[in-house]
C-alpha cells in the first residue's frame, strides 16, 4: 500500500550498495515510470529483463496530471534552485505512487521523475521526485536519479534511452544500422549498429537530442487557442511554412554541433519569437517544419545512414510532422509499432530496463550516448526495509 507523502516524515534509506538476492539473478519483472517534458502525465510499463536482453514486454498504464497538478509543475519548470519545489515533488511522487501501485508484480521500480532544469555544463540536471519516498510508498526497491552520475563524469546526462534502444534492436533481430527517434517535448535520436555485442562498445551507439519537437508547438497553441496540442497536426495542415523563419531557426549553432549533445525543454523558446507575427496556422506549420528539419539535420551526424527510422513518442501521431520528415529524408520513417513496439511506452520501458542495469552495476551510458568519459552505471537505489 502506498502512503501519501504530503508532510509525512517517511524514513528513507538510500544506497549504492549492490542489491543482493533475486534482483541479481536472471530475468526479473521491472516497472519503469516516466514523466516527460510535455508535462501531460506519468507513463508506466513492465518489462522482463536480465539487464541485457528484453525477454518480455508486460502491462503498461498512464496517469494524467490534473490541471491543478500541472499548474504546480509548470510553476516550477526551469526553477532550480527555487521555491515551491517541495510541493511539486509531492505532486510527482503521489501521482507515481498512485499509478505504480497498480503493478504489484513489479520486482524493481525505475523512477525517472520530472526534469525541472537540464544544464549539464551549468546548474546540472535536476529531476524532482524522491525515490526513497516512492520506495516506502510502494514497498519496493526503487532506482532513481539516473542522470547525475553521468553529468558528474562530464556527460550530458541525456539521452539515456539509447542502451534500451540497443536492446530493442537486438529484440527485433536487426542486423544493419538503424535509428530510434523519440518525438516528445524534445526530440532525441539513437543511431545503433546492432552488429556490436553490447551497447557500451565504442561505435555501437551515437545518440543526442535533435532539437525541440512538440513542446514549443504545445506552447504556441496553448497561448493562442487554449489547446493542449495541435492534435493530428490539424492546424499545421492548414498553414504554410514561412521559409524565412525556418532559415533563421536552422542558423542556430546547436544543429552544427557534433553529438553527443542535449537540450532542456525550453532551450528553443526562440521558436515562438520567430513565428510571433504569423497567423495561427502558418505559425503551427512553420514550427512543425522546424522540429522535422531539426531531425533531418540530426541524421547527417550519424556515422552512416540508418536503414530505417523508428519513431516513438507523441509526435508520431502528428501526420504533418511525420510527412515532413519522410519528404526530406531518403530513409523509411515509421512508427515503432511497425516492429511491434509501443511508441507511447518506450521511455517508461527504458527506465525499467535501466533500473535492472543499475541494480546489477551494468553501464547505463557511454561516450557515444552522452559524451561521458567512460561507460558509467548511474542511478541511486532506494531500498525498502521489509
Ligand atoms: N494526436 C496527436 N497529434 C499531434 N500531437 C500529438 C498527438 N498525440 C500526442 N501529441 C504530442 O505529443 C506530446 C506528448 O509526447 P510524449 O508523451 O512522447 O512526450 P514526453 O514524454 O512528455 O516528452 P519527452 O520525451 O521530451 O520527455 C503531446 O504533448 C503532444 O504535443
Ligand atoms: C533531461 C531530460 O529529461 N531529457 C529528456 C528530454 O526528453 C527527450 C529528450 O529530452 C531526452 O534527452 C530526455 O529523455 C529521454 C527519456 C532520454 O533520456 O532518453
Amino acid at each position: 500500500m502506498w502512503l501519501p507523502s504530503y508532510g509525512l516524515p517517511v524514513p528513507i534509506r538510500l544506497g549504492r550498495a549492490e542489491v543482493k538476492g533475486k534482483l541479481n539473478e536472471g530475468p526479473i519483472w521491472a516497472l519503469g515510470a516516466m514523466s516527460g517534458t510535455s508535462l501531460d502525465g506519468v507513463d508506466a510499463a513492465l518489462i522482463r529483463t536480465d539487464g541485457r536482453d528484453i525477454l518480455e514486454f508486460g502491462d503498461s498504464g498512464y496517469r494524467a496530471y490534473t490541471d491543478a497538478e500541472r499548474k504546480v509543475l509548470r510553476g516550477v519548470l526551469g526553477r532550480w534552485p527555487g521555491d515551491g519545489l517541495e510541493e511539486a515533488a509531492c505532486v510527482v511522487q503521489d501521482a507515481h505512487a498512485e499509478l505504480l501501485a497498480q503493478f504489484p508484480q513489479a520486482e524493481l521500480v525505475g523512477f525517472h521523475g520530472q526534469t525541472l532544469a537540464h544544464e549539464p555544463q551549468g546548474r546540472g540536471t535536476h529531476q524532482i521526485g524522491d525515490g526513497g519516498v516512492l520506495a516506502e510508498a510502494l514497498a519496493r526497491n526503487v532506482v532513481w536519479d539516473f542522470r547525475s552520475a553521468d553529468v558528474a563524469l562530464g556527460g550530458q546526462g541525456a539521452p539515456l534511452a539509447p542502451f534500451f534502444h540497443f536492446a530493442c534492436a537486438k529484440w527485433m533481430g536487426a542486423t544493419k544500422p538503424l535509428a530510434f527517434l523519440n518525438l516528445g517535448g524534445v526530440g532525441n535520436l539513437t543511431w545503433i549498429d546492432p552488429r556490436f555485442a553490447s551497447p557500451e562498445e565504442d561505435g555501437a551507439l551515437l545518440a543526442f537530442d535533435t532539437g525541440p519537437a512538440n513542446a514549443p508547438i504545445n506552447d504556441l497553441v496553448a497561448e493562442r487557442l487554449g489547446w493542449d496540442c495541435d492534435r493530428d497536426g490539424g492546424l499545421a495542415a492548414k498553414g504554410e511554412v514561412a521559409d524565412g523563419a525556418l532559415e533563421l531557426f536552422l542558423d542556430e549553432s546547436y544543429f552544427r554541433k557534433m553529438p553527443p549533445k542535449s537540450l532542456d525543454r525550453d532551450d528553443f523558446s526562440l521558436m515562438l519569437d520567430l513565428v510571433r507575427e504569423l497567423e495561427d496556422a502558418d505559425a503551427a506549420a512553420t514550427m512543425t517544419a522546424m522540429s522535422a528539419t531539426a531531425v533531418m539535420l540530426g541524421i547527417e551526424h550519424c556515422p552512416c545512414p540508418p536503414e530505417r527510422i523508428l519513431v516513438g513518442g507523441g509526435g508520431r501521431h502528428n501526420p504533418v510532422m511525420m510527412k515532413m520528415m519522410a519528404a526530406g529524408l531518403d530513409i523509411p520513417v515509421e512508427p515503432v509499432e511497425a516492429v511491434g513496439l509501443d511508441g507511447d511506452m518506450l521511455e517508461a520501458q527504458a527506465f525499467a530496463y535501466l533500473a535492472v542495469r543499475v541494480a546489477r552495476r551494468m553501464p547505463t551510458s557511454a561516450p557515444g550516448t552522452t559524451g561521458v568519459a567512460a561507460p558509467v552505471s548511474g542511478g541511486q537505489i532506494a531500498r525498502v526495509s521489509r
